[in-house]
């Protein structure tokens, strides 16, 4: 087996130095403007962000893919192929980072031959860094994570995100998903704006599930190495395999609270990352 370990370690400093970058410019004045919708926000700070990222490792490792937020959101093709591709989050939480919320992160996902070997995800605000390797086990700040092992949905937290549409008839099903979470019934739903870091929670057993129709391959890539290298199960919405670029996810410590949570979803179709980006087909 390929051993990726020092791409790891270079992935894990320039989290470091980038996820330090957003911290600082979290205190400044920011430049927002919007993407796909008008709640889909980018700033200067994204890009700046995903720029040294990008040219770090491509100067390191020059054979090398790459899929960038904002480099996708600019019109670069998004595609996962055999090569060595790294799939980044510049800043994982701008909207949150923008009104100075604290949940954001720097995400750094890894994949050889489309198969995902490798995780790094750091919380800007606190410094906690997320790592994983596939077959090596999850990490947070060096401590071993473990994913929750209940199986009774009743007694289970479950996560998840808005999206970036808005129409009445997103917003109905999405709201429709939500009731059927709350009155099945759980103990309760967490919405915190950054699906990256509600994803490590998952891998930490804070909360027992998360689902998502909306986010993007850059959202789900690193995490999802670590949720299953802490015991975890990642899985399409449809309840087969992950699907990376299928815009849908859900995540759970235990099959059976995975299952229950895809019987209950009604679909909200975002399109693809390798067919339509902006998922206003
Ligand atoms: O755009 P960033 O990188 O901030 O990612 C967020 C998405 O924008 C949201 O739609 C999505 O719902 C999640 O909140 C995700 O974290
Ligand atoms: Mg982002
Ligand atoms: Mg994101």
């Amino acid at each position: 087996m390929e051993d990726w370990s020092e791409c790891l370690d270079v992935a894990v400093q320039i989290a470091r130095r980038a996820g330090q970058v957003v911290a600082c410019a979290a205190q400044q004045e920011k430049r927002v403007s919007s993407k796909s919708t008008p709640t889909d926000l980018v700033t200067e700070t994204d890009h700046q962000v995903e720029e040294l990222i990008i040219s770090t490792l491509r100067h390191r490792f020059p054979s090398h893919r790459f899929i960038g937020e904002e480099s996708s959101a600019a019109g670069v093709k998004c595609e996962l192929t055999d090569s060595p591709t790294w799939i980044i989050d510049p800043i994982d939480g701008t909207c949150n980072f923008v009104h100075s919320f604290p949940m954001v992160a720097v995400s750094i996902g890894f994949a050889v031959r489309k198969e995902l070997e490798f995780g790094v995800i750091y919380h800007c605000s606190d410094g906690t860094l997320y790592t994983a390797r596939r077959g090596h086990g999850a990490f947070c700040n060096g401590a071993r994570l473990h994913v929750s092992r209940e199986r009774d949905v009743s007694k289970a937290l479950i996560l998840t995100e808005i999206g970036a549409k808005r129409d009445p008839a997103t917003l109905d099903i999405f709201l429709g998903n939500m009731r059927k979470m709350l009155s099945a019934p759980t103990h309760g739903v967490r919405i915190i704006g950054s699906s990256t870091l509600a994803l490590c929670h998952i891998a930490s057993g804070a909360a027992e599930a998360y689902y998502q129709y909306g986010l993007h391959c850059w959202d789900i890539a690193a995490a999802a190495v670590i949720i299953r290298e802490a015991g975890g199960c990642v899985i399409d919405t449809s309840g087969g395999a992950l699907d990376l670029m299928s815009r849908r996810v859900v995540a759970a410590g235990t099959r059976e609270i995975a299952d229950y949570i895809v019987k209950q979803l009604q679909p909200i179709n975002y399109g693809r990352d390798d067919s339509d980006p902006d998922g206003l087909a």
